[in-house]
């Protein structure tokens, strides 16, 4: 039997610590399935800084999950053993310690991984991670930003390169990359033409309203097909209005039901690992957008969970 979150009929919500759903923590339980980590960093940012206190805020937002999930028609919890794995320890002065310290501690973590971040240059260390176990994966990356640039200032390793650096690591499948929810001004048409000639193709947030979340669905799933899929969630993929509390927001987003349902729409490929970055608590309202990453966390845990036998 798993060892599921506490239960708030008997113990109120908002009672006791906040771990990812009051899930039990790993040291707690003997072995995990899915394990949900927190990676504080936010070194890597261009702009408003802040997302080193997304684990936090996205973990207290989510006392309120329930244990049954109706639109995938699973209880993750009882299916799966979930657990809270606390947070990476990462040095907030030198981001390539950082980086070497979130693979090693990914690498550790016996158990496949939702990360809460943090800003996006952690998607790397991280794609290193499921590279080692299933070779160069298929990417669905929901983003309002390409986040394929070169470099900033001379440094490769911000939060808006990590997908340019898995490229040319070779720890990416090529032949299945996919960005959905791009918006927004860019340094230049090359950008465009950069990103392609990687291999990305690009659903932007035009797409989603134009073209429907059915087809964009199709398409994801097509490209994908049976290949191991890292999932990478920037919370700026969501319209400002759904999701104010980030370090680089652009107009025109995604609703958060248009993202949930996309993630939905992803049931049955074979998820082998996921992250919710960028959520910037500092600039939220309401717990706006904590309340949307963790409800993102919860689906990408039961995709996840869909995948372990039924008890
Ligand atoms: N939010 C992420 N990951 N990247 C944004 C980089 C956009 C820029 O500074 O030009
Ligand atoms: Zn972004
Ligand atoms: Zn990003």
């Amino acid at each position: 039997m798993n060892r599921g979150p506490v239960d708030s009929t008997r113990v109120p919500r908002f009672a006791g610590p906040a771990t990812f759903a009051r899930l039990p923590r790993l040291d707690e339980v003997e072995r995990a399935d899915v394990a949900v980590v927190g990676v504080p960093f936010d070194t890597g940012v261009s702009y408003r800084p802040g997302a080193r206190f997304g684990p936090a805020a996205v973990r207290e937002a989510s006392r309120l999950l329930r244990p049954y999930h109706p639109g995938l028609d699973v209880s993750p919890f009882e299916r799966a053993q979930v657990v809270d794995a606390g947070d990476i320890a990462a040095n907030p002065y030198d981001i390539g310690a950082a980086i070497e310290a979130i693979e090693g501690a990914a690498d550790e973590l016996d158990a496949r991984l939702v990360t809460i971040g943090g800003d996006h240059t952690i998607a790397l260390p991280l794609l290193r991670s499921v590279a080692k176990r299933h070779g160069p994966v298929a990417l669905v990356h929901f983003d309002a930003h390409l986040d394929t640039w070169d470099t900033y200032f001379g440094a490769e390793y911000t939060h808006g390169t990590p997908f340019r650096r898995a490229v040319e690591e070779g720890i990416l499948d090529t032949e299945a990359l996919s960005h959905v929810g791009i918006r927004g001004p860019l340094y230049g048409k090359k950008d465009l033409e950069d990103d392609r000639r990687l291999g990305f193709g690009i659903l932007t947030a035009a797409d989603v309203l134009r073209r429907g979340l059915d087809e964009v669905i199709d398409v994801l799933r097509q490209r994908v097909g049976d290949r191991p899929m890292y999932v990478s969630v920037d919370i700026d993929v969501l319209d400002p209005a759904h999701a104010p509390g980030t370090g680089t927001p652009e107009a025109g987003g995604l609703t958060s039901r248009e993202l949930l349902e996309i993630l939905r729409g992803l049931a049955g490929c074979h998820l082998v690992g996921a992250d919710v970055v960028e959520v910037a608590p500092a600039y939220d309202h309401a717990e706006i957008t904590s309340v949307a990453a963790s409800h993102v966390a919860y689906d990408l845990i039961g995709l996840l969970a869909i995948q372990e036998k039924r008890a």
